[in-house]
């Protein structure tokens, strides 16, 4: 489901896009233009879950610097369900507390584990910009 562009949803827009920005700043020193598309509400319910993958890679998505993900649910809520990174050999599980916001690049590898219990609610959403130089 997607959260449109709305005034009534601009805070949202503007607060995911100023905590990418400064994340930006930090540490990646990515160009970037804008958001790549709408941002989206994620719901995995008992059974769910997004195996390995980039948010990066040829066409529509080529485009994709940062990702960004919001945990909307208790981390109580759920079992299982983990966001997790490959960080060289390593899996990283991110932190799971609600309100959390992560934001990464997207070429990173990274899955959602599977739900074993309850429900888990995500905000996700993805920052562009013109081709690495
Ligand atoms: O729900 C999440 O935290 C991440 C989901 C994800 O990796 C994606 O939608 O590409
Ligand atoms: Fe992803």
């Amino acid at each position: 489901m997607f959260i449109e562009n709305t005034p009534e949803n601009e805070w949202i827009y503007n607060r995911l896009a100023g905590l990418a920005i400064q994340c930006n700043n930090e540490r990646y020193g990515f160009d970037l233009l804008g958001f790549h598309n709408n941002l989206q509400l994620a719901s995995y319910t008992e059974g769910d879950f997004f195996d390995w993958h980039l948010d990066f890679g040829a066409g529509e998505i080529s485009d994709r610097k940062l990702s960004i993900s919001m945990q909307l649910s208790d981390s109580d809520d759920y079992e299982g369900g983990d966001l997790q990174f490959m960080m060289n050999q390593n899996i990283v599980t991110a932190p799971r507390e609600k309100g959390t916001i992560i934001v990464f690049p997207s070429f990173m590898m990274h899955r959602v584990t599977p739900i074993t219990k309850g429900v888990r609610k995500s905000i996700v959403g993805w920052v562009a910009g013109p081709p690495y130089r």
